[in-house]
């Protein structure tokens, strides 16, 4: 096939929304569009007006309030119905009074379709497809016609697929697009049709899965390996059943793996970025082993890995994070040795070395912890306190405070209310201090408690904000017999960090959690980390 301009087309907002759970309102769509845009896409579908209300007031508002810099908005519809001329179809009509420069309309091309869910002849479908496009064409629009069913109906009447895109170019279309509606194909066999419908029609193509057979992505390259030059897709890959293809990953590859500039260079850089914002904005969220842009697109938990990631991290990453806006990070568990405790230390500031005592003690810290029940994985801020104590080589760091004791007291009446009261006594700056607090549970209690005594002191404890606390059971899971792990989740600013407590008690778990949270912000982690300061002066500083 002769070069020609490729074209990433998103269809989030209408194919997307198709997905379970997924409910957008117009301002949210206008919000995602506007985040798909800075991507550098070349074309927004923003959904279908005159059939979904919604989708009409969103192609009004966007007049408007839509000021597209790089992609081009476009509507989605069917061809007219049977018998009934395109001028005068409510739906077609529809379609123009959207205003977008690009129609996109949805034809069959599978024989068993028209004949059964159209029921019409196969030659009326092709004039229906014929005679609205050429109507769109006459009103100005570019139009695209997404061919319904391609590969199956393909495979059931080639003649008769084929003739289907005949009639959508010779009516105008500019790029007809072959569609894995149920998702059932797989690579060879999409590259194959795509390669044999080029071949025979010599027709500008582009490529549209599902992911039905988990192939939507591999299917969409295989496309394009064979010709296809407009490939569609919705973020994170939502989508009807088993979704689409993911765009963020059909983009990432296009670009890095295929040196076509879908969007540019350093637009992919936003990748990362633009994918949470929508996440947040469908509350949606996409997988956290997402290729390239997934948390865990670029995180190494594994010994070995690391030890290998210090030397090269091309030896265990199949391209460089920071080109799609990700980064590698390390995890720290049992399954890691000095090595990941090397990287993990770096990762938060420190310079240690693998082969020193310090952090062969740490990682025989963390193996023996984790034996026990702990997690260090996401409790970072655990893990560094546990860093500090090796690296400061002198025990336990010299905390600004001290636990007297601490007790939690829960009671209920005959009407049914409860109360949870818990009580902290403190050596603060050489005082004692006594505080209570009241919660919703125990730990809720604690954490007031804790507030109420040292916050005074220590007024950069106020920023912490206490977002999520889960507890695992762990009977019988540890060589110490330890109950539960308590692991709470932190927020200050928009720095996020995690805590570990393990122990035969839950309160007495969440406690340990809670402990290590103070500690770790009095110890200099954020809010007000000093990120230029070389971490280990801090230790000694205490
Ligand atoms: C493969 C895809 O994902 S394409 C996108 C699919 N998206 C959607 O369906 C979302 C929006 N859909 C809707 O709001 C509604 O289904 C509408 C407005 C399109 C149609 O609503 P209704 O008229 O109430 O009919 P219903 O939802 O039962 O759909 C059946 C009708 O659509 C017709 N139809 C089905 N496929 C097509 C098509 N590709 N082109 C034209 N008409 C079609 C059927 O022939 C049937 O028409 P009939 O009632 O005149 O016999
Ligand atoms: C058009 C479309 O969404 C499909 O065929 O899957």
């Amino acid at each position: 096939m002769a070069e020609q301009s490729f074209q990433l087309y998103d269809t989030t907002l209408r194919d997307g929304t198709q997905q379970e759970g997924m409910v957008l309102t117009v301002e949210d769509k206008l919000a995602v569009a506007r985040r798909l845009d800075g991507l550098g896409v070349g074309f927004i579908e923003g959904g279908w007006p005159g059939a979904v209300p919604k989708d009409t007031e969103f192609f009004r508002r966007a007049r408007t309030e839509l000021v597209l810099e790089n992609a081009v908005l476009a509507a989605f519809g069917a061809t007219r119905r049977p018998g009934v001329q395109a001028a005068v179809d409510p739906q077609v009509r529809a379609l123009l009074e959207a205003e977008t420069p690009v129609v996109t309309l949805v034809a069959k091309s599978h024989t068993g379709h028209v004949r059964n869910a159209l029921r019409t002849t196969l030659a009326e479908n092709l004039a229906m497809i014929s005679s609205t496009v050429r109507h769109l064409v006459h009103a100005g629009r570019r139009v695209f016609v997404d061919a319904e069913h391609y590969f199956d109906g393909y495979q059931l009447n080639r003649e008769y697929a084929l003739a289907v895109v005949r009639a959508a170019a010779e009516a105008g279309a500019e790029t007809v697009v072959l569609c894995d509606t149920n998702g059932g194909s797989l690579p060879d066999e999409v590259g194959a049709v795509v390669a044999e419908t080029y071949a025979m029609t010599g027709v500008r193509l582009g490529i549209h899965c599902h992911n039905d057979t988990g192939c939507a992505v591999a299917n969409t390259m295989a496309a394009v390996d064979a010709g296809a030059v407009h490939a569609q897709g919705t973020a994170h890959g939502y989508g009807e059943r088993c979704g689409n293809a993911d765009l963020f990953t059909v983009a990432a590859n296009l670009v890095l793996k295929r040196g076509r500039e879908v969007v540019p260079l350093e637009k992919l850089r936003e990748l990362a970025a633009v994918g949470h914002a929508v996440a947040e904005l469908t509350e949606v969220p996409g997988t956290v082993a997402a290729p390239y842009i997934g948390r865990a697109a670029f995180t190494h938990k594994a010994g070995l890995h690391a030890s290998a990631l210090r030397v090269d991290p091309g030896l265990y990453q199949h391209t460089t994070p920071e080109l799609v806006g990700n980064m590698m990070r390390t995890l720290v568990s049992d399954m890691g040795g000095r090595s990941s405790i090397e990287l993990k230390a770096r990762e938060l500031g420190y310079e240690v070395e693998a082969g020193s005592e310090e952090v062969a003690r740490a990682a025989t810290r963390v193996k023996e912890l984790e034996n026990a029940g702990y997690s260090f994985e996401s409790a970072d801020a655990s893990f560094e306190l546990l860093l500090r104590e090796e690296l400061g080589g002198e025990g336990p760091a010299p905390y600004p405070f001290e636990v007297e004791s601490w007790s939690v007291g829960v009671s209920g009446t005959h009407v049914g209310e409860v109360r949870t009261e818990a009580l902290v006594r403190l050596k603060v700056q050489g005082r004692t201090v006594t505080a209570s607090g009241q919660g919703n549970g125990p730990v809720n209690a604690l954490d007031t408690a804790l507030h109420t005594a040292l916050d005074p002191c220590f007024p950069v404890l106020a920023q912490l904000e206490l977002v999520d606390y889960r507890v695992r059971v762990l009977s019988g899971e540890t060589g110490s017999g330890a109950a539960a792990r308590v692991l709470i989740s932190y927020r200050a600013g928009d720095r996020r960090w995690g805590t570990v407590g393990v122990d035969g008690n839950t309160t007495a778990a969440s406690w340990q959690a809670l402990l290590d949270a103070v500690h770790y912000v009095l110890l200099d982690g954020p809010p007000g980390r000093a990120e230029e300061a070389p971490r280990l002066t801090a230790v000694t500083a205490g």
